[in-house]
């Protein structure tokens, strides 16, 4: 299918930072004793959450006028007393606070939207139990939780991570605060990626970390230094305008991303030059640039990237064959349950969509004006409007500004690249 815009533009996206970077550094810096310095942290309601919930834990949070930069003073410790701790819509708040309070001394509930509470947590729960955390759970395995802190012992790290990596995540970040060194295995989890970003900034803010010949992590207990950290442009988010640009014909540059990232979600970058675009990464920089042709009849297993398969799902109809994405079982999993999620829109858009647990196959087609279904979903939302957007038909969310969870200026910075875009009326 040929896109070619008249006169193709090079473009230059303003992406806020990396949610998953912002989260883990105010964590990190919270258990590290004195102050660090987050440069261009993500504002969103994600992200002010945790910052909120770190305060409740303890930590001290300066934002410079324009947030700038936040300082964040830690204590270099789990946290001590009492506290509530509201996760918003968060999964990262609800999976990566628990374990850390675990190592403190006091009784801290966690609790969050109803959406929160529906998502899993059982994984951790037992994992925390394990360690000898007391814990007190209404419902098994979902919010509201209780922890009963007077620190964890550590060892052998056993956690099913087939749902979620985020779990593994927020044990290894209390791993340094514990009694003894902790050894996980994290071959079997989901997102291997989110992993690997969390072992980084934990060395970045001077843990512990090794890793053994068998592929085994060994964290020793010797807690967090303070540091001074600048969050890259959150990778997902990039997605969406790199999509765009793709299947525009347009040429969009990120400032601030770069090979050297620590996000996964840069691999987005696979599926945009199976699509057929061009791809240019630099020290500085990744450019992403349609060709006019939107190529289908690839099938891509996007298990570590799956927060971005639903922007590849939602802009495969323009594609000249069908495209299949693979490995994304746990994207059921999350704000909702994305697979069921980008099959229904896809179909109300009149697309042929095949479905099993953990795959779609997206059939080439004209997408027709539909109502979009956006489950309070941030990513449904963006991707449905990229797929508006380079369809040029109309399609209306049902809650198009649900993208404040990650990306609270969305639809102002589309219509800034795009002139053609349409911005959703506030409701
Ligand atoms: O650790 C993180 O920051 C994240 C891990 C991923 O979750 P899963 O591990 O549940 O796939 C991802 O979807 C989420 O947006 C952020
Ligand atoms: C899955 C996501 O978020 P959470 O951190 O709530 O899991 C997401 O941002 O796509």
């Amino acid at each position: 299918m040929t896109r070619q815009p008249s006169r193709p533009r090079p473009l230059t996206a303003r992406v806020p930072g990396s949610k998953s970077i912002t989260t883990r550094a105010l964590l990190l810096a919270a258990a590290a004793p004195g102050t660090s310095r987050l440069w261009a942290p993500l504002i969103s309601e994600d992200t002010l959450a945790f910052r909120e919930a770190v305060t409740g834990l303890g930590a001290r949070v300066a934002p410079s006028p324009g947030d700038q930069y936040w300082d964040v003073t830690g204590t270099g410790r789990g946290p001590v007393g009492t506290a509530r701790v509201w996760c918003a819509d968060a999964g990262t708040a609800a999976r990566f606070l628990p374990p850390y309070s675990a190592t403190g001394v006091g009784t801290f509930t966690f609790d969050g939207s109803a959406q929160l509470r529906a998502r899993p947590l059982g994984p951790l729960m037992r994992a925390m139990a394990g360690l000898g955390a007391g814990l007190d759970a209404p419902v098994p395995g979902r919010l509201p939780l209780t922890v009963r802190a007077g620190g964890l012992e550590g060892g052998e790290l056993t956690v099913d991570s087939s749902m979620s990596s985020q779990f593994l995540s927020g044990l290894l970040m209390a791993a340094p605060l514990m009694r003894q060194p902790v050894r996980a295995d994290l071959s079997d989890s989901v997102s291997r990626p989110y992993l690997d970003m969390t072992l980084s900034l934990m060395r970045r803010f001077g843990a512990d970390v090794k890793e053994t010949a068998g592929g085994v992590i060994e964290v020793r207990p010797g807690g967090y230094r303070a540091t001074a950290l600048v969050v890259e442009p959150d990778a997902s988010t990039a997605s969406y305008v790199f999509a765009a640009a793709a299947v525009t014909g347009h040429r969009v540059t990120v400032p601030g991303l770069c090979g050297r990232s620590v996000q996964g979600d840069l691999r987005f970058t696979e599926a945009l030059r199976a699509l057929g675009a061009e791809v240019e990464i630099t020290d500085s920089a990744v450019s992403v640039t349609g060709t006019g042709t939107v190529r289908g009849g690839f099938d891509l297993d996007m298990g570590d990237i799956s927060d971005t398969f639903m922007t590849l799902a939602a802009v495969a109809p323009l594609a000249d064959a069908p495209v299949t994405i693979r490995g994304v079982r746990h994207a059921r999993f999350k704000e909702s349950d994305r697979i069921a999620a980008v099959a229904q829109n896809l179909r109300a858009c009149g697309i042929r969509v095949d479905e099993t647990q953990d795959s779609v196959v997206v059939h080439p087609g004209t997408p027709r004006p539909a109502r979009i279904a956006c489950h309070r979903d941030h990513r449904i939302a963006m991707a449905f409007s990229v797929l508006g957007l380079a369809a040029r038909v109309p399609l209306t969310l049902d809650d198009p500004y649900c993208v404040t969870k990650t990306f609270p200026g969305f639809h102002g910075e589309m219509a800034r690249l795009f002139p053609d875009y349409t911005v959703p009326e506030r409701p």
